[in-house]
């Protein structure tokens, strides 16, 4: 997709080194990235939209206060339909270009979530490493729970031969298959036809081979990962989304979901994920 004519408004922003991210307020939404070489490191479909209620297919979509549908609330929540404010973007005396979106508790939030919270995303990147972090503030008087998530999709070049690694020896629920509970055995994960994994646990840091390029994703705060890709059956029955993209595409979403967040009064969570280009 031509990233330069998305369907709806973004902010441009561009590091020193020629890196660029586009970014939407309605979801605080990265749409594009491509780094400092001029590649395109993330995935976003030709059909997304960004209407009222509607969430963007691709990017980095924030999941607040609930991921998928764990709750009573609309699947994964509101932030990734909700405009949010910019509040600054700038370029760093490093040369890296910064930006900060900010959400807070509106009639229409209290109205399906009776809480007083703020959320801030931060995004700043360069050369060949982008990163984004979440913070929620319980500005209320009581505790709150949440859940969320950093539902990045990445661009794939080659989805049969891409491997996912850190992940072996790790727990995961799989969605894809009743919500089973099961146990990884191999060192890499290989995706054949669809996959959806809440993986518990994870270690900082997982590393994605695509053909020659590696990419590392570190993640902060957040406890665990899924791994998501609708496969051929499920992408046919997306709207906002080509039937053949599934090949395309990737998530590996940093996630707070097998034990959401008890935030206290005043308390403050914290939440990151970086990817980096290694080669
Ligand atoms: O189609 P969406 O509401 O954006 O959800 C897309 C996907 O998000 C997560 O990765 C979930 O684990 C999947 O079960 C879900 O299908």
């Amino acid at each position: 997709m031509n990233m330069d004519t998305l369907p709806f408004p973004v902010d441009e922003l561009r590091s020193r080194d020629g890196a660029r991210v586009l970014l939407s307020r309605h979801g605080a939404q990265v749409c594009s990235w491509r780094d400092a070489a001029g590649v395109e490191r993330l995935y976003c479909s030709p059909l997304a939209q960004a209407g009222p209620g509607q969430a963007i297919r691709g990017g980095v979509p924030v999941i607040f206060p609930q991921f998928a549908g764990e709750g009573s609330l609309p699947k994964h929540g509101f932030a990734r339909t909700q405009d949010w404010q910019l509040l600054a973007s700038t370029v760093l005396a490093d040369g890296s270009a910064q930006a900060h979106y900010r959400l807070s508790d509106s009639p229409a939030t209290r109205a399906i979530w009776p809480q007083r919270f703020d959320a801030q995303l931060g995004i700043r990147f360069k050369g060949g490493e982008l990163q984004l972090s979440l913070s929620i503030d319980n500005l209320g008087g009581t505790p709150f729970q949440f859940s969320c998530a950093l539902h990045t999709y990445l661009r794939v070049q080659d989805l049969s031969g891409l491997r996912l690694s850190g992940l072996q020896h790790l727990a995961y629920r799989d969605s894809a298959d009743g919500l089973r509970q099961r146990w990884q055995q191999e060192a890499e994960l290989a995706i054949v036809g669809e996959v959806d994994r809440l993986y518990y646990a994870t270690p900082r840091e997982l590393i994605l081979r695509d053909g020659a390029t590696h990419l590392s994703l570190l993640q902060e705060g957040f406890n665990d990962s899924v791994v998501w890709n609708p496969g051929a059956g499920k992408a046919a029955a997306l709207p906002d989304m080509p039937p053949d993209d599934w090949q395309k595409m990737l998530c590996v979403e940093a996630a707070q979901v097998g034990q959401p967040v008890q935030l206290a009064p005043g308390a403050r969570w914290q939440g990151s994920q970086t990817l980096r280009v290694l080669r």
